[in-house]
């Protein structure tokens, strides 16, 4: 297995690293001739020296001239510009699926390659294999699959997942992110083709906390779907039946979870786009029991926290003010009742009283308007943030966004409700009167189309001195004058690599609140005053490995302190005690991996 691909961290800044003249350690591999090349995993293309064709059986596979990994490089990369050059004025799906296509290609073919130019040029590549294009890949999913990726477990297996996991052909896998493809970004139920989502998720784990490739698992459980659209789709390619539910769903899951930890006890699970009722339940069935987190839950909620600390410090207040802010919060499902539980906690600490007056300034609002003690089926999630129905500037039960906007004056409006454009004119031009000397307006849904409004709508109706964040990339507003209106990209992207190579490399039981909020406090501090000032609230996702150091080595901190932490391969729970925080830092970048061409060394 390949175990020596990785990179002197030390020299890891927050500019990328170019082409290094390092011998990386051999790779053993136990196949040969054609088998490699078909290999996505070993396969150099023409970058095979001529030696290494002879031990592996390749001479003679390949064309003769041997292309250096830069010219390999500069040759996609020429593909890739033309590409977009020659499609400009194209239909932006269209375009965006070529992007997608071209790519997708490459990953099949050659991953060193692959991660390289991912990692290069994070910026341009993450809106097409993450959101937003993520989410058409999910809808077109039947139709565009040519080769599996990750491993399908269905209602079918019921009995078999036992058997089923050593089908994976990798020993060892660290990172698994799971899906049931029942509420895909805010596309709903895509049933199988939500497969898109985990191998996104993963890319974007090699990319910024240098997970080994080969490491990673995408795992999609079909257990039906309730799309109409896609059962009556003679392409859909997974079961044609309506989801399972209650305990027949929860004992494919138990089976599951069983099955990986049999086969790889200390691998981490990331549930990723559940739906609410089984998000929250699977959360607090297996956190205890396993190393797993629920990225929509508790990821979103570390993003969203650090931002509304920066929005605090954006209004020149000190960080304490933060238990004074009005947030309304728009959605109650898995991810803004994560937010909430979160800033309740981060209030109740800083007030250092009871978590119930943290609530006094927190209104939630869903489908079907303010959320009060009066609703009827009131979601016992939703309960401890249901106001008193009259006793806040009289609103009511069911009290519209615009009247709470108008009434409440929030400091803050953030959106998690899958709506796209639920962040109206009217409401938009209601926050201009927001308490706040710089309102935030947090417009978190994805993909794009979903976002509750655009980032020039809300420059222009809530006025120039809004901070602004979306969940999806948007461009920097032209505010005229000079003046550019900055737009963050609020996504749990920010966390979840982090969170995730922090428990890895401390080796952690499970992820406590205590990692999870040492993680979001990382994110928070990583930003300058200056920054701030200038609205900016998230770093750039050109330094995402960098930032990805730094939670990472956060969250194992807290693993330690909270005695969670049982080491990683040679590595102990009492070394990593001993670390300090730069032997930490330094330590989680020396076991990130980064793609070069490793000899590759056959064994039988
Ligand atoms: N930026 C980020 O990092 C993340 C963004 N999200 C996005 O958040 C959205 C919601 O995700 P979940 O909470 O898991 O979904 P969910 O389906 O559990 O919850 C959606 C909530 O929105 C409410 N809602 C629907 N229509 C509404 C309307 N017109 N006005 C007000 N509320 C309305 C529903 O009543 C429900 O409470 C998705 O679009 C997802 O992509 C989720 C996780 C992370
Ligand atoms: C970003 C993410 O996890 C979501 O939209 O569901
Ligand atoms: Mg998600």
């Amino acid at each position: 297995m390949w175990n020596a691909a990785r990179f002197a961290a030390s020299s890891l800044t927050r500019s990328t690293r170019r082409f290094s003249t390092a011998i990386p350690g051999p790779c053993i591999v136990h196949k040969r001739g054609a088998d490699i090349l078909h290999d996505p995993w070993f396969n150099k293309d023409t970058g095979f020296p001529l030696t290494e064709r002879d031990r592996l059986g390749l001479r003679g596979l390949l064309p003769p001239r041997v292309i250096s990994f830069e010219q390999q490089y500069a040759r996609f990369m020429e593909s890739y510009r033309s590409l977009e050059k020659n499609t400009k004025g194209q239909p932006e799906g269209v375009v965006a699926l070529a992007k997608w296509r071209i790519l997708n290609r490459l990953h099949d073919r050659n991953e060193t390659l692959y991660y390289r130019v991912l990692i290069d040029n994070i910026q341009d590549f993450a809106p097409v294999i993450y959101t937003p294009t993520v989410g058409l890949v999910c809808q077109n999913y039947s139709g565009l699959f040519r080769r599996p990726r990750g491993m399908y477990f269905s209602a079918k297996d019921k009995g078999e997942m036992m058997s089923m996991i050593y089908n994976w052909p990798a020993h060892q896998v660290d990172m698994i992110v799971l899906t049931d493809g029942s509420r895909i970004l805010g596309l709903g139920d895509l049933g199988v083709q939500g497969i898109g989502i985990p191998i996104g998720k993963l890319d974007m784990y090699v990319a910024a906390a240098g997970i080994n490739p080969q490491r990673i698992l995408p795992v999609m459980l079909d257990v039906g779907t309730n799309n109409q659209k896609l059962l009556e789709d003679r392409l859909y390619l997974g079961l044609r039946q309506r989801r399972l539910e209650g305990e027949e769903y929860i004992s494919i899951v138990d089976e599951f979870m069983e099955a990986v930890h049999t086969r790889w006890p200390k691998a981490i699970v990331q549930f990723e786009d559940f739906q609410m009722k089984w998000a929250f339940e699977t959360l607090q069935r297996y956190r205890k029991r396993f190393c797993t987190f629920n990225d929509d839950i508790q990821g979103t909620a570390g993003v969203a926290l650090a931002g509304l600390l920066g929005a605090v410090r954006a209004q020149g207040r000190p960080l304490a003010d933060f238990v004074k802010q009005k947030i309304v919060v728009v959605g109650a499902g898995s991810a803004g009742l994560g937010v909430l539980n979160m800033a309740v906690q981060a209030v109740a600490r800083m007030a250092g009283n009871g978590e119930a007056a943290a609530k006094y300034h927190f209104f939630l609002i869903d489908k079907d308007g303010l959320v009060t003690k009066e609703r009827k089926n009131l979601d016992p999630m939703a309960a401890p943030f249901a106001k008193e129905p009259g006793a806040i500037d009289g609103l009511r039960e069911g009290a519209s966004l615009v009247e709470v906007v108008k009434k409440v004056k929030p400091h803050v409006l953030l959106g998690l409700s899958g709506v796209g454009g639920v962040f109206s004119q009217e409401v938009l031009q209601a926050m201009r009167e927001s308490d706040s000397a710089k309102p935030a307006i947090f417009a978190m849904s994805n993909p794009t189309m979903n976002a509750e409004c655009t980032a020039e709508d809300a420059f222009k109706h809530a006025g120039e001195n809004i901070v602004f964040g979306s969940g999806s990339p948007f461009e920097n507003v032209d505010l005229g004058n000079g003046k550019v209106g900055h737009v963050n990209q609020a996504n749990n992207m920010y966390l979840f690599p982090g969170i995730g190579l922090g428990a890895l490399l401390a080796g952690a039981r499970l992820i406590s609140d205590g990692m999870l909020q040492a993680a979001s406090e990382c994110l928070a501090s990583y930003i300058t005053d200056e920054d701030i000032r200038k609205g900016i609230l998230y770093p750039s996702i050109h330094s995402i490995r960098h930032l990805t150091v730094e939670v990472g080595a956060a969250v194992l901190r807290a693993a330690v302190a909270e005695e969670l932490a049982e080491g990683h391969c040679d590595v102990g729970p009492k070394e990593l005690m001993n670390m300090s925080k730069e032997e930490t830092l330094e330590y989680v970048t020396r076991n990130m991996w980064f793609p070069v061409y490793s000899p590759l060394v056959h064994e039988k």
